[in-house]
């Protein structure tokens, strides 16, 4: 069992509140990651739930148990970091049964789950070898591996991949997601990448100075964000985002005809409108919802992305699926995909219908 809750957390280091109220629920089994920019408190959120950093305020549960007070040994939970922090004179299965051993566990049961955990991490070629006879990738496996033969209620990862070069994180990443498959474990996840957190979380947290911005699945953070926060943050590129007039039921954009726009938002006027890169399409100069000059193209292989330098609208992106021939100089049109856009109020909340 591995479900955790945090109610009204708050973590301060002297007269610095690094947490401010943090409320959150995670439910056993559940992959859960948190993701914001630098400095935004991800690790000390992590770090607070394993016990390694103090609580100042509020609690924590681990299966309804309040552990705010106990020492990390006591929670019954694992942590795997980016270092992977293996002892360069054991063997990976020497590594593997530290924990257990120092545990006080029969020989046995150590040789069991040992080899039971390097099976999961395909790691049982490897067990008499050091680390350093080891890649990146299997030394991060050994690291969860330790974890593994523990048993703990939930496993804490900090920028586990961090290290790794991109291929390997490519295949380090599709292990976590079998592993979570394989053991269903709880896990909660700290990274700066976000094809990690879209593609291995069951919830994502995005976290922005401290507080929780939104909680949700990666489709309802790309989908119906809460704020422009959190719309410029998940997505990359990132969404584009206007400011636009409203009147009415229709609302224009700068330098554009009045009523560009129909908008099913209600209740408040729309002050910003944003869509992403995926949802403009490339139209003939002159045709579609504005225009601009081409300034940059990044050809991707799969797609191309386009710089449009759309005047007062500012610079828009614009992600074409496939190859296009355009140059920079050139004049386009772009046409918005109407039922993707997103609106938000001048408090920048989004306004919904
Ligand atoms: N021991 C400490 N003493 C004082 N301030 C700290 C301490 N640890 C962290 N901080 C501060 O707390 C804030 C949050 O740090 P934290 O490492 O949790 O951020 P993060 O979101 O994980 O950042 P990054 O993505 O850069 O790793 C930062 O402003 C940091 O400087």
């Amino acid at each position: 069992m591995g479900a955790i809750q945090l109610e009204k957390v708050e973590k301060w280091f002297g007269d610095l509140q690094v947490i401010k109220g943090v409320d959150l629920t995670i439910d056993d089994g559940e992959f859960v990651i948190f993701v914001g920019p630098s400095g935004c408190g991800k690790s000390t959120l992590l770090r607070l739930v394993s016990g390694l950093e103090e609580t100042s305020r509020g609690a924590i549960r681990i299966d309804e148990r309040d552990v705010t007070g106990e020492p990390p040994s006591g929670r019954g939970l694992a942590m795997v970091f980016q270092s992977y922090a293996l002892y360069p004179h054991m063997s990976v299965r020497d590594n593997m049964g530290f924990g257990l051993k120092t545990a006080g566990a029969p020989k046995a049961e150590i040789a069991e789950k040992v080899e039971a955990a390097s099976k999961v991490l395909k790691l049982d070629d490897y067990l008499d070898r050091r680390p350093k006879a080891l890649s990146g990738g299997q030394r991060q496996r050994v690291a969860i591996g330790r974890s593994i033969v523990r048993e703990p209620s939930a496993f804490l990862f900090d920028e586990p991949l961090s290290n790794l070069d991109a291929a390997l994180r490519v295949d380090m990443r599709f292990e976590i997601a079998k592993l979570h498959q394989t053991l269903k474990a709880t896990m909660i996840y700290v990274t700066h990448d976000q094809v990690e957190a879209m593609t291995l979380a069951d919830k994502i947290v995005v976290l922005q100075a401290g507080k929780i911005e939104q909680v949700g699945s990666p489709r309802a953070l790309y989908e119906r964000p809460d704020n422009l926060f959190v719309a410029q943050f998940i997505g990359s590129p990132k969404m584009n985002v206007m400011s636009c007039t409203a009147q009415g039921e229709r609302f224009s954009l700068p330098g554009h005809g009045e009523g560009d726009f129909a908008h099913a938002a209600t209740g408040r006027a729309p002050a910003h409108l944003g869509i992403r890169p995926e949802h403009i399409e490339v139209a003939a100069p002159g045709e579609g919802h504005c225009s601009g000059e081409v300034e940059v193209t990044e050809y991707l292989g799969a797609d191309v992305m386009l710089y449009i330098n759309c005047g007062p609208l500012g610079v828009l992106t614009v992600r074409h699926v496939g190859d296009i021939d355009v140059r920079p100089g050139q004049n386009l049109g772009l046409r918005f995909d109407e039922t993707r856009l997103h609106f938000f109020g001048d408090d920048e909340q989004a306004i919904r219908s």
